[in-house]
């Protein structure tokens, strides 16, 4: 089943063929503990409920979404044919498309390039990404590219009702101005990424995607069926964020936590690496209007542009994302590199 071709070189682990998996593969075991992330209903949304999620969490599990199931398998599958295809093949299919294919890192230069890293921490995982304001925009000659692009379309539209549906929610809650909140959440403004974490006997390379906070406001997590790997810090624990079928995972990011002035938190994630199983995860995100300035007592005012240039920059010379403490009032850079 493992195509080793495929595979990007760099996450050509030379042990791969070596190890079957055993018949109860130990990494599964922890999926049967009880998941503790909140629930939150789309359908029968309880305000307090969320509120509570938002403050003690910055993730919860959203169950009925109204995103067909059957749409959902159909990009689960077209994405696992995606990622099977030759490397060489991958590498070259996005020449001349806003879409890009990526690995060793999730950090993209806005143009959709990696930003370099050192092989130290090179990050398990490989994916395409495209900006939402492109999707409708170009046509891979690719046919599977192709494929995953139509269904991406049809998957956008539901995403944004659901973003939009949770935004107003968290926007009440925080009792922000209706007009003003507006231009928080932009529909194009965001992103989707498809990955695919290849597994590794080896699990002391690291991690398949490091620890961090997205810089979104939202974003919305379709993972594997199957196969774990996602897991949240919370209060200086890691929690293993199961995986359940027909469910999405819902995390606040850097814009939220700075909307809601600290009331809400970004969530802090990594996913980690599974010994005999990769697994596939489709991540949406939206961000606010590039030029909507975020102000309040915590923060200086700063627009997600800003905040987006500021975090190249941090990575470009530090090897890694500052984020929120460079924009709150009396702002120690010393303080927050520590
Ligand atoms: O694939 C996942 O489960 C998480 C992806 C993620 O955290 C990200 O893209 O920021
Ligand atoms: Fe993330």
């Amino acid at each position: 089943m493992n195509n080793l071709e495929s595979y990007p070189p760099d996450l050509r682990h030379q042990d791969r063929r070596q190890h079957p998996p055993p018949p109860n593969p130990d990494q599964d075991e922890e999926l049967c503990d009880p998941d503790p992330v909140p629930i939150i209903d789309l359908e029968c949304l309880h305000h307090d409920k969320l509120e509570e999620a938002c403050k003690n969490w910055g993730l919860f599990r959203l169950v009925n979404h109204g995103v067909p199931l059957t749409l959902l398998k159909e990009l689960q599958e077209v994405a696992k044919e995606l990622f099977s295809l030759p490397f060489a093949v991958k590498e070259g299919a996005c020449n001349g498309s806003p879409m890009t294919y990526f690995w060793g890192t999730p950090a993209l230069t806005p143009s959709g390039t990696a930003l370099p890293r050192g092989p130290q921490n090179m990050n398990w995982v490989e994916g395409f990404g495209v900006p939402l304001s492109q999707l409708s925009h170009f046509n891979p000659q690719l046919h599977t590219l192709e494929s995953v692009r139509v269904l991406l379309m049809e998957y956008e539209r539901h995403l944004w009702r659901i973003g939009r549906r949770l935004f107003e929610a968290m926007a009440k809650n925080l009792e922000l101005d209706v007009e003003g909140s507006k231009e928080y959440l932009a529909e194009k403004s965001g992103m989707m990424r498809v990955y695919r974490y290849p597994n590794c006997p080896d699990t002391n390379v690291g991690w398949g995607m490091e620890e961090h906070t997205d810089s979104s406001v939202l974003s919305i997590l379709n993972q594997d069926d199957q196969v774990g790997g996602l897991q949240l810090l919370n209060h200086h624990q890691w929690f293993n964020v199961k995986p359940i079928p027909n469910t999405f995972i819902v995390n606040l990011g850097d814009m939220m936590q700075a909307i809601s002035n600290d009331r809400y938190k970004s969530a802090t994630h990594r996913v980690s690496i599974n010994k005999h199983k990769e697994r596939i995860s489709l991540c949406y995100f939206v961000f606010p209007d590039e030029e909507a300035v975020i102000e309040n007592s915590k923060y200086k005012p700063f627009t997600y542009n800003q905040f987006r240039a500021q975090v190249q920059e941090d990575i470009k010379a530090i090897g890694q994302k500052v984020g929120l403490p460079r924009f709150h009032h009396y702002h120690n850079s010393q303080a927050s590199l520590l």
